[in-house]
C-alpha cells in the first residue's frame, strides 16, 4: 500500500439544493477532513443528491462546496472522482483499456505515461488479464471493479462511492471492500449496507435532506437502526 496523502478538508457552506422548487438539502454546513466518511439514511433522505455535490456533478441553488478551500467546478472534478452505483453508468468504451484511458485524455499523457497509469491500477488490483476485454462482456463484479480503476487512473485526492455494492454477490462485496480498505485515497460511501461502514472515521446520517446525525460509526449507525423500526 502506498502511503496515505494527507486527507483534503472539504467543506459545504450553506448548501441548499432545490429540484422544482422542492428542496432536496436543506443548508449543510459540514468539514470534512477524516479519511473514511460514511453516508446512511433512507431511501429518498438526500443522500445521492449529497455525494453528486463532491465532484461537482450536482450543482447547490444556493451556497457551496469546496476543497481545500477551492470553490471552481474544475476543482472539484479534478480532485474528487466518482463511482456510481451502476458501473454501466461509468463504463463508455467497448475496450477496457480504452474506457480507462478516456478520462486520462484531458491530462495531456504521452501514450507510455498513460499506458504505465492503466498497468499499474490494473496490476495492482489484479485486474491486469481484463486490459483488453470488451467491456460489456464483464461480470458485474468485474464491470464494478473497471469503473473503480477508471476513476484509480485520474489519482483523485478523493472518491466518492454511491451505493458501490448494491449489485455485487457476497464474494464480489468482500473483493470490492477489501480494495476499499487498501485505498489510500480519501473515501465517501454512501451505502445501505452498514457493514460496508464499520470501521469509518465518520458517518453522516440525513434525513428528509437534512443531517440529523454525525459522528463515529457505532453511535450514528445505532441511533439510525432504532429509528428505522419498521
Ligand atoms: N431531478 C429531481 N427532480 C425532483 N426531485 C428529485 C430530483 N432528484 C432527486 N429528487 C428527489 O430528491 C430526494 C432525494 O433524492 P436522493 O436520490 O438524493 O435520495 P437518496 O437518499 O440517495 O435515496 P436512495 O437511498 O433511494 O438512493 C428524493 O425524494 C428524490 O425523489
Amino acid at each position: 500500500m502506498m502511503p496515505a496523502p494527507k486527507p483534503a478538508v472539504i467543506t459545504f457552506r450553506d448548501v441548499v439544493v432545490e429540484k422544482n422548487g422542492t428542496p432536496i438539502l436543506a443548508g449543510l454546513t459540514l468539514r470534512l477532513s477524516e479519511r473514511r466518511i460514511g453516508v446512511i439514511g433512507r431511501n429518498g433522505s438526500g443522500k445521492s443528491t449529497f455525494a453528486r455535490l463532491f465532484n461537482g456533478i450536482e450543482t447547490p441553488s444556493s451556497g457551496e462546496v469546496g476543497i481545500d478551500g477551492k470553490t471552481g467546478r474544475k476543482d472539484l472534478r479534478r480532485h474528487v472522482g466518482f463511482v456510481f452505483q451502476n458501473p454501466d453508468n461509468q463504463i463508455v468504451y467497448p475496450i477496457v483499456s480504452e474506457d480507462l484511458a478516456f478520462g486520462l485524455k484531458n491530462l495531456k499523457l504521452t501514450q507510455q505515461e498513460t499506458a504505465a497509469r492503466i498497468d499499474t491500477v490494473l496490476t495492482r488490483f489484479g485486474l491486469a488479464h481484463l486490459r483488453d476485454r470488451f467491456t460489456h462482456q464483464l461480470s458485474g463484479g468485474e464491470k464494478q471493479m473497471i469503473a473503480l480503476a477508471g476513476v484509480l487512473v485520474m489519482q483523485p485526492r478523493v472518491i466518492v462511492f454511491d451505493e458501490p455494492t448494491t449489485l455485487l454477490d457476497l464474494c464480489n462485496k468482500r473483493r470490492f471492500m477489501a480494495a476499499l480498505q487498501e485505498l489510500e485515497q480519501q473515501i465517501v460511501v454512501v451505502s445501505h449496507d452498514l457493514d460496508l461502514l464499520q470501521g469509518f472515521d465518520r458517518v453522516l446520517h440525513f434525513e428528509n435532506g437534512t443531517l440529523c446525525e454525525d459522528g463515529p460509526p457505532a453511535p450514528v449507525i445505532a441511533a439510525y437502526v432504532a429509528r428505522s423500526q419498521c
